[in-house]
């Protein structure tokens, strides 16, 4: 139902606009590029791409439910670029009011993001619309947390195959998207159980990161690490990071098992070949994009990407 061409006569210029934001905004800060990464990835995975992590945090009243999914476990005080969505948006506005929605430029900016950092590009189809409700509770159900194991059945169901296989992703195409890691920062807190209680990391690369994330918080608790060894670059090496046991999450060396070879496999496929892995991250980016999509006469085309149309 969405389409590659649905702004074509109503706001030609769209994609033009975003580019020349990203561009700007990722030349000044790199890190930008991953930021907004994660933050498509967030919103898809939350009631599908519908820009439901934009919107901020509204209390209920008594006849209307809270708002907001930007205070749930992996948002709050990490989550980031909103700002730029806002920058985008109000250029936007200008061109074509009214017609663009918020949910479609934050998936053009993720694309935009991993183009600008050295990956692969795609066609992204268009015409999501935005929601009007978003939940905390539902976030916290569905983004996946970093202690997160591959297959193991904790109460919580947290393990990273059927969780991505609940939004119709493989196992192969978890491990492509996860490979996102290879750009962009994790902070101590996310990593500090692995440096201090895991056997299966390098032991240089835990020391050197253990100088700056001592074992106990808060000290430390926000120094950021890149995750993989190339953290300003879109490129293969997070795989070859994950042989070497410098996964810097739980959740990312999980993806190499001793005990599994056809998981094990898909990373020494990814770390072989960088054409497949850009060829089939974009692939996998494009079909993650396109999680329920509000269409139609659903939802709306926000004014402002932080609130609800009055
Ligand atoms: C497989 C399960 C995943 C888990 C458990 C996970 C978890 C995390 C965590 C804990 C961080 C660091 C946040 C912080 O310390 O503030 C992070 C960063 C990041 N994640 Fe994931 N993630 C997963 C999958 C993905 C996917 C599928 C994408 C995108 C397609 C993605 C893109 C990113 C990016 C680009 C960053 C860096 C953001 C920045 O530097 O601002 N992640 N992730
Ligand atoms: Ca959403
Ligand atoms: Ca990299």
């Amino acid at each position: 139902q969405l389409s590659p061409t649905f702004y074509a006569l109503t706001c030609p210029n769209l994609e033009a606009i975003v580019r020349s934001v990203m561009n700007t905004t990722v030349t000044n800060e790199n890190r930008m590029g991953a930021s907004l990464l994660r933050l498509h990835f967030h919103d898809c995975f939350v009631e599908g791409c519908d820009g439901s992590v934009l919107l901020d945090n509204v209390p209920a009243t008594a006849t209307t439910p809270a708002i907001g999914e930007k205070n749930a476990f992996g948002n709050i005080n990490s989550l980031r670029g909103f700002e730029v969505i806002d920058t985008i948006k109000a250029a936007v506005e200008q061109a074509c009011p009214g017609v663009v929605s918020c949910a479609d430029i934050l998936t053009l900016a993720a694309r935009d993001g991993t183009f600008l950092l050295g990956g692969p590009t795609w066609t992204v189809p268009l015409g999501r619309r935005d929601s009007t409700t978003a939940s905390m509770d539902l976030a916290n159900r569905d983004l996946p947390p970093p202690f997160a194991n591959l297959v193991t059945n904790p109460p919580d169901g947290s393990d990273l195959i059927a969780r991505f296989q609940r939004k119709g992703l493989s196992a192969t195409e978890m491990t492509v998207l996860s490979g996102a890691h290879t750009i962009g920062s994790a902070q101590c807190q996310n990593y500090r159980l692995r440096l201090y209680n895991e056997n299966r990391i390098d032991f240089q690369f835990a020391q050197g990161l253990k100088a700056n994330c001592p074992q106990n918080g808060p000290a430390g608790d926000t120094f950021l690490a890149p995750l993989d060894s190339t953290g300003s670059v879109f490129d293969n090496k997070y795989y070859a990071d994950l042989t070497g046991l410098r996964g810097l999450l739980h959740s990312d060396q999980v993806l190499y098992p001793q005990n599994n070879q056809t998981q094990a496999k898909i990373v020494l496929k990814y770390k072989g070949d960088n054409a497949a892995f850009f060829a089939d991250f974009a692939a996998a980016m494009i079909k993650m994009g396109n999680l329920s999509p509000l269409t139609g006469s659903a939802g709306q085309i926000r004014t402002n990407c932080r609130l609800v149309n009055p």
